[in-house]
């Protein structure tokens, strides 16, 4: 793999893809209507956010590089398999890190800047160097650091936290420990072989799937609020129910079936899942004639 490629593959572009989205339909629905001037600002915001969200991939990958090694599924990345050097990884994340932070802070907010930096502190060093290592908790509590990116986008436009942003960040949150351990079952004698404490390893499969349920079931009523308070219409309720009842019959069949195919395709459905449901959101957003219930949140809370 070129140099370049294994810099790349340092950032996460899949899972930094997937943020920059959530952090676009955030920034979209802060607004009524389609931006004109607010593009420039727009910009400067996803840049920002990608340059941090790259940098925090990067330390993740240089904390993580001794567990890397010891698990399949990572062991080709670029510092187990040597392709890259520590210090080289180490200036790379921090120049990302740098860049991201003073992108915000000069053309954003600092609000922005500051709520972003606070996610990338949680994701590199309170989730990767101390919670994932001590807890199956881990991924539960550090699950807040990567739910924030709607709450960025929002504050990237209004420079303010609202109600409607929080439950985006909800959403997200009660989502991740569904995708996460539908992985973990799958990847489950990867973390073991790596002493890392996932819920599969410490409290067993047949555990991880009912609270993968039990997430799914919390995820499906979450994702009503945005209906119910007002947010959005029936063309976003239409499109949550179906891919929420979707996902719950996929973790249901997990539970049953105990596949390990099907937890990877859990999994893989978890993301298509998130995608969707955001695409829903805008849909809804600019299609007017969605709007039935009255809004109950306007008034920003920071
Ligand atoms: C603590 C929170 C999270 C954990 C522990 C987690 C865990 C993981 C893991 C281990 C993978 C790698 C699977 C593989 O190697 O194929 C992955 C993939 C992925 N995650 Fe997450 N994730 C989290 C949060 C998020 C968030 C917030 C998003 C986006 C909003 C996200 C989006 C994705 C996507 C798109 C992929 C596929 C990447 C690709 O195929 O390149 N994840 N996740
Ligand atoms: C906005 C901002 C700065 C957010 C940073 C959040 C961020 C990049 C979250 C990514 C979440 C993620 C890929 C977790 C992977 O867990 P893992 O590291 O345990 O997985 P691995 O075994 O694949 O490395």
């Amino acid at each position: 793999m070129s140099r370049l490629k294994q810099y790349f593959e340092l950032t996460k572009p899949g899972v930094v893809s997937l943020i920059l989205f959530t952090a676009l339909v955030g920034m979209l629905l802060s607004m009524r209507n389609f931006p004109t001037s607010e593009w420039v600002v727009i910009l400067w915001g996803l840049l920002g956010i990608a340059l941090s969200a790259g940098g925090a991939a990067a330390i993740n990958h240089w904390a993580d590089q001794k567990a890397d090694k010891v698990m399949l599924r990572t062991q080709h990345r670029p510092l187990p398999s040597g392709g890259l050097k520590t210090v080289n990884v180490l200036t790379f994340a921090a120049i990302l890190s740098i860049l991201g932070t003073g992108i915000l802070v000069y053309f954003v907010n600092v609000l922005t800047a500051v709520l972003t930096f606070v996610s990338l502190i949680g994701y590199a060093f309170i989730y990767t160097m101390f919670l994932k290592r001590v807890t199956p908790q881990n991924i539960v509590i550090g699950g807040l650091a990567g739910a924030t990116p709607p709450v960025l986008g929002w504050t990237t436009v209004t420079g303010h936290v609202t109600p409607d942003a929080l439950l985006l960040l909800a959403i997200i949150y009660v989502w991740t420990p569904p995708h996460f351990w539908a992985l973990a079952i799958f990847r489950k004698e990867d973390y073991k072989k790596a002493h890392i404490p996932m819920l599969p390893v410490t409290h067993g499969v047949k555990f991880t799937e009912l609270h993968i349920i039990f997430y799914t079931i919390l995820l499906f009523i979450v994702t009503l609020f945005p209906f119910l308070t007002g947010m959005s219409g029936l063309i976003y309720l239409a499109g949550a129910v179906i891919l929420g009842i979707r996902f719950l019959w996929m973790t249901f069949k997990l539970k049953h079936t105990r596949s390990p195919l099907l937890a990877w395709n859990t999994f893989k459905y978890s993301i298509w899942y998130l995608m969707l449901l955001f695409a829903f959101l805008l849909l809804d957003h600019y299609v007017l004639w969605g709007d039935v219930m009255p809004r109950l949140f306007s008034e920003p809370v920071v």
